[in-house]
């Protein structure tokens, strides 16, 4: 559905030249769904207007739904919806008209348009709005409706740039419902940018993550966490066997890494662990035969933002509003 090479695009301002994104190669198969996860600046919406014919690629390039982003932009439009950030200016049409009109833009006829139109409104839960204009929309309902919009032509493949961003959790939580619930009745594929890790994580099945423009890890999250970052053991011991534990845990960890904090005749060690559900009950056994009882316990699985930091040494959060 999306195969790029060395795909790049360089911003060129009066003084410096900026390389927001820096020869990805991306390939993503019919039905995936895909999430672009990096911080800002990172080159996550450029890749998407390139792929979305609204750039142009510096060099390389890129495959959209089987047609070339250069050489048949138009062709390439015909086949995608795209929703872009933030809404655009208010419209005082009405739902459905703004719907037909759409489907109009793109070549179908009134019935077809209305009859489209009305399956849309239903797959948002749109229906009661229909004679509402744009303007009097809240902004959950708004963003429901840029998504029906993007869909009347009933593309292939949609992308999102990022969806949810503003909106409040329960607007969130019912934006992908109507989501996932289109793209079971279509099978559309969906590559959608993100600054939400739980979004991530939990709506898509592929995350690319990008920084500074390239590609750092491609996997599905569940994979990236397992094999990246491992799960977070707490577990506290009286001070006097710190150093027992220290030795055991020393041993156990991933990256040889160990946090450590005394506190109030407790010795709290941080670790680790690649499998830490599995490993966690042998540890404690080991702990406790070195002689460093287990007082407290803690098992955190590994987030995307822990994959990040152990791919950059940075968090994703920083500077994030998430
Ligand atoms: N029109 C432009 N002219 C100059 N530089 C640009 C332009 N558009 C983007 N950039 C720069 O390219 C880099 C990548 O920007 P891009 O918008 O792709 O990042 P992003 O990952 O989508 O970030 P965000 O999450 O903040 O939307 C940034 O350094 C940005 O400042």
């Amino acid at each position: 559905m999306i195969h790029t090479n060395k795909l790049t695009k360089h911003f060129k301002n009066k003084k410096e030249t900026v390389e927001a994104v820096k020869g990805v190669d991306i390939d993503i198969s019919p039905g995936e769904l895909v999430a672009f996860l990096g911080p800002n600046g990172a080159g996550k919406s450029t890749t998407l207007r390139m792929l979305t014919t609204l750039l142009s690629p510096t060099s390389g390039s890129a495959r959209v739904a089987g047609v070339d982003v250069v050489a048949d932009p138009a062709g390439v439009r015909s086949r995608i919806g795209y929703i872009g950030q933030g809404n655009g200016g208010g419209h005082s049409y009405r739902v459905m008209d703004e719907l037909v009109m759409q489907g109009r833009f793109y070549g179908m006829n009134g019935a077809e348009a209305h009859d489209r139109a009305r399956e849309l409104l239903i797959t948002m839960d749109l229906q009661e709005l229909e004679k509402r204009t744009v303007v009097k929309l809240s902004g959950g309902q708004r963003r429901r409706m840029d998504v029906a919009l993007g869909l009347m032509h009933s593309p292939q493949l949609l992308f999102l740039d990022e969806p949810s961003t503003g909106m409040d959790p329960q607007n969130r939580a019912n934006l992908w419902d109507h989501i996932m619930r289109m793209r079971v009745e279509h099978g559309t594929t969906i590559v959608m940018t993100t600054h939400y890790l739980d979004e991530a994580d939990s709506m898509s099945e592929r995350v690319i993550v990008i920084d500074h423009g390239e590609i750092i890890a491609d996997d599905t999250a569940a994979r990236l966490k397992s094999n990246l970052a491992g799960d977070l053991l707490a577990v506290e011991v009286p001070l006097d066997s710190a150093q027992a534990a220290r030795a055991v845990l020393g041993r156990a960890a991933a990256d040889g890494d160990l946090d450590e904090s005394m506190q109030n005749g407790t010795a709290r060690f941080r670790v680790r662990l690649p499998d830490g559900a599995r490993l966690a009950p042998g540890l404690l056994k080991a702990l406790d035969a070195a002689g460093a009882p287990v007082t407290s316990l803690e098992l955190n699985p590994p987030t995307l933002d822990d994959v990040f930091l152990e791919l950059t040494g940075r968090s994703l959060r920083e500077g994030v509003d998430v």
